[in-house]
């Protein structure tokens, strides 16, 4: 790619997608920042613009880019499926990603939505298997907290599989397998339409029919990667089927029909804790001041507050879900999504971002220690806490 740091005496423009936080403290001291409605984003709002700074919900490509002076794109998200990558090396402008940023806040989403649906269905999680579809940065996270826990994983990714050596291709299994075995199947794979194994529609009417009785289906990666006409009509012959969707795929759209069948229905905030958040953004810091050749000023422990409460102390008879729910109740938001369904659809498009706008500071598993029994450490530990003897 063809690209150079920016060279400027004066201060850079800076145009930033408004639901970024921590702008100030990082990227102010480099330039002028100036706030955007992501969703809205139009060229000429980047007039004289140096970096372009955004989350998932602007779509970045070379009518937006091509002619402006933008010479570096940030998304502060793991997933990328809204930026041409191949439209910015043309244009010869930097990008940069945040992988991994908020991979743990997915991660502990669908740990609290297991545990909330195991005390509702009365099963215990150590005897499910669990199927993880995608087992990249939060798959494969997931993956080391359940099997800590002593949960039986599949794992399906056709391209892992196909890098790995013979020894490590034999823990993956085809997707088919994986949705017969699997009595919860939970996908973590990019949105992609192209390549040797794309996942637009990865979960279509053809495969739907293999989950398992009473299986229970997640998706917390991007919401096309299941048919969600044929979702819809699947449940409505499986009333077995569990579903929890915190992705959709006409979003911010949901459609009240579908949401009705979905036990768990979240707006896309899976990622959406505060460590989550605020790392995305400085990572895009630190991605740009390597390109600029700068010194950075701010470390990640700098940026990130203390939490309200840092310490609990546990009954010895207490269970896990007591302290999961302390930090992240995944019903707190499917609440707040229903109350908004019966709007007429555009108002409901308007308040499903407004949701992730005001969204209420939710902590990652790691800011609690928990007191513990020594006979309680083992789980509390896989789940992610960080635990002490009472
Ligand atoms: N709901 C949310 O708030 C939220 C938050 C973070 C990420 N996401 C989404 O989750 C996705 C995964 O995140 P990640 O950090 O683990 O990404 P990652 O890139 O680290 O891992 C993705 C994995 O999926 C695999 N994969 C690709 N195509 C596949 C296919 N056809 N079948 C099975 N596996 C396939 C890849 O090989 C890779 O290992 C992101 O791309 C993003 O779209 C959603
Ligand atoms: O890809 C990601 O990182 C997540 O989906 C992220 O949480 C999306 O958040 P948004 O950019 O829509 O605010």
């Amino acid at each position: 790619m063809n690209t150079k740091p920016i060279e400027k005496q004066q201060r850079l423009k800076i145009v930033a997608d408004e639901n970024i936080p921590a702008l100030n403290p990082l990227f102010t001291e480099l330039g002028e920042v100036h706030s955007v409605a992501g969703r809205d984003l139009q060229r000429d709002q980047l007039v004289d613009a140096d970096l372009l700074l955004v989350r998932s919900i602007t779509r970045v490509d070379r009518a937006l880019l091509e002619g402006t002076t933008v010479r570096f794109v940030g998304t502060a998200t793991i997933g990328t499926d809204h930026i041409d990558q191949q439209a910015l090396a043309d244009l010869g402008i930097a990008f940069s990603s945040a992988p991994g940023c908020n991979a743990d806040a997915v991660v502990e989403y669908v740990l609290s939505v297991l545990l909330h649906l195991a005390e509702e269905q009365s099963f215990c999680l150590k005897d499910r298997v669990v199927g993880i579809v995608g087992v990249g940065n939060v798959g494969s996270r997931l993956q080391a907290r359940l099997e800590q826990l002593g949960v039986s994983v599949r794992l399906c990714d056709p391209p892992r599989q196909q890098d790995a050596t013979a020894d490590q291709a034999a823990a993956f299994c085809s997707l088919s397998q994986l949705l017969e075995e699997a009595d919860i199947v939970t996908l973590h794979t990019p949105l992609t339409r192209q390549g040797a194994y794309p996942t637009h529609h990865l979960i279509n009417a053809d495969n739907l029919s293999l989950l398992r009785a009473n299986a229970i289906l997640i998706n917390a990666g991007r919401g096309p990667v299941i048919d969600n006409q044929a979702l819809l009509t699947c449940s409505l012959q499986r009333p077995d089927l569990t579903l929890v969707l915190d992705v959709w795929e006409q979003e911010p759209r949901v459609t009240p029909e579908l949401a009705a069948r979905v036990r768990i229905a979240t707006p896309h905030i899976a990622g959406y804790s505060l460590e989550g958040k605020l790392r995305g953004t400085w990572m895009l810091y630190q991605a740009y001041c390597h390109f600029a050749r700068r010194a950075m000023n701010c470390t990640f422990e700098a940026l990130l507050p203390p939490a309200e409460v840092t310490e609990m102390c546990l009954s010895a008879q207490a269970g896990l879900l007591p302290a999961v729910r302390m930090l992240y109740d995944p019903y707190r938001d499917d609440r707040a999504l229903r109350a908004t369904l019966a709007l007429p659809a555009e108002q409901q498009r308007l308040a499903f971002d407004q949701l992730r706008k005001q969204y209420p500071v939710r902590r990652e598993f790691s800011s609690l220690t928990l007191r513990l029994s020594e006979a309680q450490h083992t789980d509390f530990k896989a789940l992610g806490f960080p635990v002490t003897h009472q």
